[in-house]
């Protein structure tokens, strides 16, 4: 408070370091589009529901990381699916400009990960048995980044069969052509040779490596001058894939840290489970065409 603190206007008082509020502020909202209003902050922040009795003081911390972790898997839905959209309407450079976006939030969702590693195996123990059988292997915005850039499977559909607009969100994922698929399709239109099994093939399949691809690739990393954008997308993918595997990296090494070799809550072997991922690949010609390259 300054030293008159019926100054409201803040007029006076230019010793007391308190900012004075200008009187355009506006101050009656009534009626007026407000800040939580439009950002809905009245369900957003009466969303934390901690289960543990007597609640542990560190359960909110866990709620807000995964919370914040899915309003960010939000976005990269969102980008992603732009990003389809626009290579299937041969605009290369705008979705190159949502993969740009997509890596930084990549990069905040693996910096993140600072944060819950702080919780430590002794706190997390205090209300790890209140989650039941909840896991993130049940987050479904997860599984439909997961399926948007290759790694599809049908039987991750069951785990949503009680919860018809989840289901229906993943089976819609299901179903559409993954990130690589739209820009193998696009690099077909701009002439390379990219095989027709590999165009025509069922979407709904895991991608699978395709020797047969590997040429294409391989004339695009050879004659980067003749073919810049596709190079550079190319990089971008094998970006994005690397960010990918950062997290799901970090993930393991919270979870190795936090329950060590304790299976998991939604019924897998834990760390081991979760070590198997990272032997996944969404573009793999675009690893392989480096081992051809120079050679
Ligand atoms: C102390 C913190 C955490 C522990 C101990 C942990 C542990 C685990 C374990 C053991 C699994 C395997 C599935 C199971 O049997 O439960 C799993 C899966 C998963 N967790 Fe976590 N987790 C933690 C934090 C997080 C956070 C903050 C997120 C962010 C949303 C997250 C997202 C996921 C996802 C998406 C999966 C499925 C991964 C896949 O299918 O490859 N986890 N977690
Ligand atoms: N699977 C974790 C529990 C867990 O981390 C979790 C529990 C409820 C909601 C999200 C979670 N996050 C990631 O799996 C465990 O086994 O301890």
């Amino acid at each position: 408070m300054g030293t008159d603190s019926t100054d409201t206007a803040g007029t006076t008082d230019p010793t007391g370091n308190e900012r004075p509020l200008e009187d355009t502020i506006v101050t009656d909202l009534t009626g007026r589009m407000t800040y939580g209003s439009y950002l809905g902050l009245d369900e957003l922040l009466n969303a934390q529901h901690p289960v543990s009795s007597p609640e542990h003081h560190d359960e909110m911390l866990f709620i807000i990381q995964h919370q914040t972790t899915e309003l960010w898997l939000k976005q990269l839905l969102h980008e992603l699916s732009s990003a389809r959209t626009l290579l299937a309407s041969d605009d290369l450079r705008e979705a190159l400009k949502r993969v740009a976006r997509v890596k930084r939030i990549q990069d905040v969702m693996t910096q993140q990960w600072s944060v819950l590693a702080t919780l430590t195996p002794t706190e997390y123990a205090q209300f790890r048995g209140a989650l039941g059988n909840s896991s993130g292997f049940q987050s479904v915005q997860y599984r439909a980044v997961e399926f948007a850039l290759g790694n599809k499977n049908e039987r991750m559909l069951q785990v949503f069969r009680d919860h018809p607009t989840n289901l229906a969100l993943l089976k819609t994922e299901f179903e559409r052509p993954t990130l690589y698929d739209e820009f193998l399709r696009f690099a077909s239109r701009r002439g390379l040779p990219i095989p027709t099994e590999i165009l025509e093939r069922d979407v709904r399949e895991p991608y699978r490596p395709h020797p047969s691809l590997v040429p294409a690739i391989r004339e695009i990393y050879e004659n980067p001058q003749t073919h810049w954008d596709l190079y550079e997308a190319c990089e971008d993918l094998v970006d994005l894939e690397d960010n990918f595997q950062f997290w799901r990296f970090r993930h393991l090494k919270t979870v190795t840290r936090t329950i060590g070799m304790k299976p998991g809550t939604g019924g897998s072997s834990g760390v081991g489970f979760l070590q198997r991922a990272l032997e996944l690949t969404f573009f793999p010609e675009l690893y392989t065409v480096r081992t051809e390259i120079g050679a």
